[in-house]
């Protein structure tokens, strides 16, 4: 469960009493997700989730993340809004952290996604990039790309070897390979970086909603692709699934084709997707703050998907019909 920061009743019912979403009827802290702390809130005008920044989100960094969900929404993409208080002010100050009152989105996420919703969150992928086309009011830069990965890689030192034996050696390997050869020039635009089914929701197979954009930011549109391919794509046995590929670059190219050097670039772009995520969940899973109500994940899931990518010899194995080599 991801509360970090406990809130009182007497101190969220003066916080809500600032906003036109009238009284506090009950509020439950959130068991899913790991990163910040979520209550969702019932009050006299409905359900609406309170998120309490943590660790990892800088502060400097909510204009642009409450900014680009406004944006969204006025493109027509179904993601939560943020609510603004009787002064038009989004992002408060809660139990001492920055504090933001969105709308709740209806839908569930699946935990075993199937090729159709591989497809669908394919379309509302694409569907993303396109309407983060003209957002200009802030640009953030991806702290969690290549340069951001040694200084984790670091944090994490020898202790990665008590997870598993030489995976120390295995991230440096990985790190300086891809330091080398991380592609330029691929059209780049506003990403999610972070869209896992958990942050998906459907309604009887129709895609409803996409949540958690805390880890968004400018970066290269086909890397949100291998991000998604490694947390939509492979099999609770470790197998990657080219079916489920298939369906998920299929639905992209429908909205957004793919340039030649993006296609090339997938199997590099999936191996560092994979090393960013193996990197956060080991230095998450070696710092457990005390007494937190945290689950954290499992870094060695990304350990094998990079193995897989390592083992990769052209996109076609990712399910693409293309004739480029890697
Ligand atoms: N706008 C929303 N509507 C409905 N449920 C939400 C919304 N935002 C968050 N949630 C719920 O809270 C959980 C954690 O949210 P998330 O943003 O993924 O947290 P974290 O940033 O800590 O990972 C989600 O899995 C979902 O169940
Ligand atoms: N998706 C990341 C961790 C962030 O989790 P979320 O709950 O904020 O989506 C991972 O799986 O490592």
């Amino acid at each position: 469960m991801a509360v970090y920061t406990d809130v009182t009743p007497e101190e969220l019912e003066a916080f809500l009493s600032t906003y036109e979403i009238g009284r506090l009827r009950a509020f439950k802290g959130i068991a899913e997700g790991v990163e910040n702390s979520n209550y969702l809130l019932q009050t006299e005008a409905g359900s609406f989730i309170l998120t309490l920044y943590e660790k990892r989100v800088n502060p400097a960094d909510l204009p642009f993340f409450i900014g680009l969900m406004e944006h969204l929404a006025s493109r027509g993409i179904d993601c939560p809004q943020p609510v603004r208080n009787r002064a038009g002010v989004a992002l408060g100050t809660l139990a001492g952290r920055p504090a933001l009152i969105a709308t709740f989105l209806m839908g569930t996420s699946v935990r075993r996604p199937t090729a159709a919703n591989c497809a669908a969150l394919g379309t509302a992928l694409a569907g993303l990039h396109k309407a983060g086309g003209d957002f200009s009011a802030f640009s953030r830069v991806n702290a969690l790309s290549v340069p951001g990965w040694r200084p984790l890689y670091e944090t994490a030192g020898e202790r990665a070897d008590t997870v598993a034996p030489g995976l120390r050696t295995l991230i440096a390997n990985e790190l300086a390979f891809l330091e080398a050869r991380w592609p330029a020039g691929l059209p780049a635009g506003i990403i999610h970086a972070d869209l896992f089914p958990d942050n998906v929701f459907f309604i009887d197979g129709r895609l409803t909603g996409l949540i958690d954009f805390y880890f968004a930011c400018n970066d290269l549109l086909a890397y949100d692709i291998a991000i998604c391919l490694n947390a939509w794509c492979f099999e609770p046995d470790g197998a990657y699934n080219q079916t489920k590929g298939r369906a998920l670059i299929a639905a992209y190219q429908a909205e957004r084709p793919l340039s030649e050097a993006e296609i090339a670039a997938l199997p590099v772009l999936a191996r560092g997707a994979a090393l960013r995520f193996l990197l956060t969940r080991l230095v998450d899973w070696l710092n457990v703050p005390p007494g937190a109500l945290v689950r954290p994940h499992d870094p060695l899931e990304y350990l094998r998907k990079l193995r897989f990518h390592r083992s990769v010899e052209s996109p076609r194995d990712y399910g693409l019909a293309t004739e480029h080599a890697a």
